[in-house]
């Protein structure tokens, strides 16, 4: 038997999944009823690490005490979280530490901490700020979502000290873009339905409460961790600065915003057609109009849609309908940075 040169092989294995109809368009996957938004459960809860196992029997007195206990650290700035020195990651406009929940500040369970948790903060300029403070604000309408990162605590206290930029949410294994990186095409063909099942209930349910991601890329999808067969579980939409609420104008629409976004609507960098209607005259505040693109679902698509055709190199055909309607294409280097 002749060995298969590897392309050829990865070639047969996409081919395979198509004629199976393994993959689900990803309209199927968006309209499908079983995808329905349910609330998120509460955060998984996260191991307690007894540090001071040592006091034994002291243990169940402790765990007996921690719920009435739990309240009382909530106030001033006592309690609250620790941050540990792991560096979950940076990006641009923060930074993501790992971060134990404190349970009680009493002597004989001082050490007693609930692990599990991240805590990003804000970088220390003002755009960046700007934009932690909005993914804030986004979370209290997205942050319950199955699909979509949770937000257990907004300006918490960390150390002792109040951190009105940052906030605390589960902690992830990684995200979609290492996962991608670290796993041969041979394994990733067979999570392609399980990681759109997933990547389409956070994105359906965003949509349901108002908003579009506006940023959808492997890097900002986080999962728990990985399941018997290679494939990401637990996947969680995060990175929220550029979410937009539908129908709203993209007013943000400059380099600066977009830096690292690289997937957007075509027509809105070169002036192309525009047969989905994304770009519509809105009032300013000032008086007059201007033209501007509107935030609605199908951005969201066509991103979702340009990752999948990354991570599997399987164009779908929903992004073949986008782009052949001349509204959806990368972003990559090159594009005009204004909108025309
Ligand atoms: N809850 C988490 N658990 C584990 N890792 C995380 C978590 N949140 C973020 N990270 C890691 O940190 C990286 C940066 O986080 P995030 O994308 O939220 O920051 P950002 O500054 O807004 O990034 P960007 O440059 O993409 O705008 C992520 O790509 C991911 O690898």
């Amino acid at each position: 038997v002749r060995s298969m040169p590897k392309e050829e092989k990865e070639h047969e294995l996409i081919q395979q999944l198509e004629d199976e109809d393994v993959m689900p368009s990803l309209h199927d996957l968006l309209h499908d009823n079983n995808l329905a938004s349910t609330p998120f459960p509460s955060p998984s809860t996260p191991r307690v690490a007894s540090g001071w196992s040592s006091f034994g029997f002291l243990e169940d007195v402790a765990s007996g005490l921690l719920e009435e206990e739990m309240e009382s650290t909530e106030e001033g700035c006592s309690g609250g979280y620790a941050k540990t020195t792991n560096l979950l990651g940076s990006g641009t406009y923060g930074t993501v530490y790992e971060a134990e929940k404190k349970i009680d500040e009493k002597w004989y369970k001082k050490r007693q901490r609930q692990r599990g948790f991240a805590l990003k903060i804000a970088k220390e300029d003002r755009h960046s700020i700007r934009s932690v403070q909005k993914e804030m604000a986004v979370l209290d309408d997205v942050g319950t979502c199955e699909g979509v990162l949770p937000m257990i605590d907004k300006s918490p206290c960390v150390d002792g000290k109040k951190m009105p930029n940052s906030y605390v949410t589960k902690m992830y294994a990684g995200d979609l873009h290492q996962w991608w990186k670290a796993t041969p095409i041979m394994t990733r063909v067979h999570c392609y339905r399980t990681v759109f099942n997933q990547v389409a209930t956070g994105l359906n349910c965003m949509f349901d409460r108002g908003w579009i991601h506006d940023d959808i890329k492997a890097a900002n999808i986080l999962y728990e961790g990985i399941d018997a067969k290679g494939c990401p579980e637990g996947l969680a939409l995060a990175d929220f600065g550029l979410a937009v609420q539908i129908g709203k104008p993209i007013s943000a629409f400059n380099e600066e915003d977009y830096m690292s976004a690289f997937y957007i609507v075509e027509s809105l960098f070169y002036g192309m057609k525009d047969p989905l209607k994304i770009v519509r005259s809105f009032e300013l505040e000032n008086g007059g109009a201007m033209l501007l693109p509107t935030a609605i679902p199908k951005i969201d698509l066509c991103s979702a849609a340009f990752m999948i055709y990354r991570i599997w190199n399987y164009k779908e055909p929903a992004l073949q309908k986008l782009m052949g309607a001349g509204t959806c294409g990368p972003m990559g280097p090159g594009r005009t940075q204004l909108f025309p």
